[in-house]
């Protein structure tokens, strides 16, 4: 099942920051998590992250025993990504344990989830192609294809749609208290002609004055 993780303000332990957990920790170095990172050694791709604002913290260790997990509290997740398969087994096992999620990064059939293909557009809308371990390279080649071809069905206009959606939900509640006109206003948003000639025209401001007189007006009309 493919879901969207929140991480915000949640503690991520990555145990091995080798070449391929350096890629992990930069996925999640924009999630407002706090990473904690123990590794013997660390790859020189993290070092640009180590010193800046991101809360990182890392602890260069070589371990020995997966018990290294109790050493933190309030661990959501633990990434077992050392390039030591047995070390790695064991670190799984202890974070089952414990009931706390955990990420294996040489043995899909024992991790809670995998990374997706991830296609981002314009840092509003994200498309994920999985095979759930089957085979990474074919989600990849999958997701290049899909990349070139959907310039033509998503667009700015569909991303400014989201950020006016956004804007609409916040103030609907406050309006409208059935959730089936709720829905039905949303819906006539995208269907409004003048509204949707205003965002080709790049005129946001209008566009949220448009809706806050529209929701004004259909109190109004609610006879309040
Ligand atoms: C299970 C999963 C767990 C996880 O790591 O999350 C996993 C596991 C493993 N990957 C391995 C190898 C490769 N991974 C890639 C590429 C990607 N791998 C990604 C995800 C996943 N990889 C999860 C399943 C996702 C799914 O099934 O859809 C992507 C999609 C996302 C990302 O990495 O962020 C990213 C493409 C991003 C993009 O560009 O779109 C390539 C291709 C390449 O490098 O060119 C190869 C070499 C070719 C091959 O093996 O297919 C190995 C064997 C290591 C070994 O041989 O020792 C394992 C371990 C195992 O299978 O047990
Ligand atoms: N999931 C995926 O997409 C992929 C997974 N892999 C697998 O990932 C694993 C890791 O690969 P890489 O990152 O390339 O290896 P790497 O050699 O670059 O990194 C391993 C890291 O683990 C640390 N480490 C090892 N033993 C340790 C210990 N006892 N205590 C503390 N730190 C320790 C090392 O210091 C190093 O930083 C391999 O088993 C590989 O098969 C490889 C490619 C893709």
């Amino acid at each position: 099942m493919i879901v969207d993780l929140n991480l915000k303000g949640r503690n991520i332990l990555v145990i091995g920051a080798g070449m391929e957990g350096a890629k992990r920790i930069k996925s999640l170095s924009n999630q407002d998590c706090k990473i904690i990172i123990v590794s013997e050694t660390v790859n020189e791709s993290l070092y640009e992250i180590e010193g800046k604002n991101t809360p990182i913290i890392i602890i260069r260790r070589k371990i020995e025993d997966p018990n290294i997990i109790d050493e933190f509290s309030d661990i959501f997740i633990v990434f077992a990504s050392t390039n030591d398969p047995f070390l790695n087994k064991k670190i799984i096992a202890r974070a089952k344990e414990k009931g706390i999620l955990s990420y294996s990064m040489d043995d899909a059939s024992s991790s809670d989830f995998f990374f997706t293909s991830i296609i981002n557009i314009d840092e509003t809308i994200q498309i994920a192609i999985s095979t759930s371990g089957k085979s990474p390279l074919m989600s990849k080649i999958i997701r290049d294809r899909i990349e070139n071809a959907i310039k033509n069905i998503i667009g700015k206009k569909d991303t400014d749609n989201i950020k006016i959606q956004e804007f609409a939900r916040e103030h609907v509640r406050n309006y409208i208290k059935n959730q089936h006109e709720r829905r039905m206003f949303l819906y006539s948003l995208v269907d409004d002609q003048e509204i949707q000639e205003l965002v080709a025209k790049n005129n946001m401001n209008k566009v949220k004055e448009r809706i806050i007189n529209t929701l004004d007006k259909w109190e109004d009309n609610k006879g309040r």
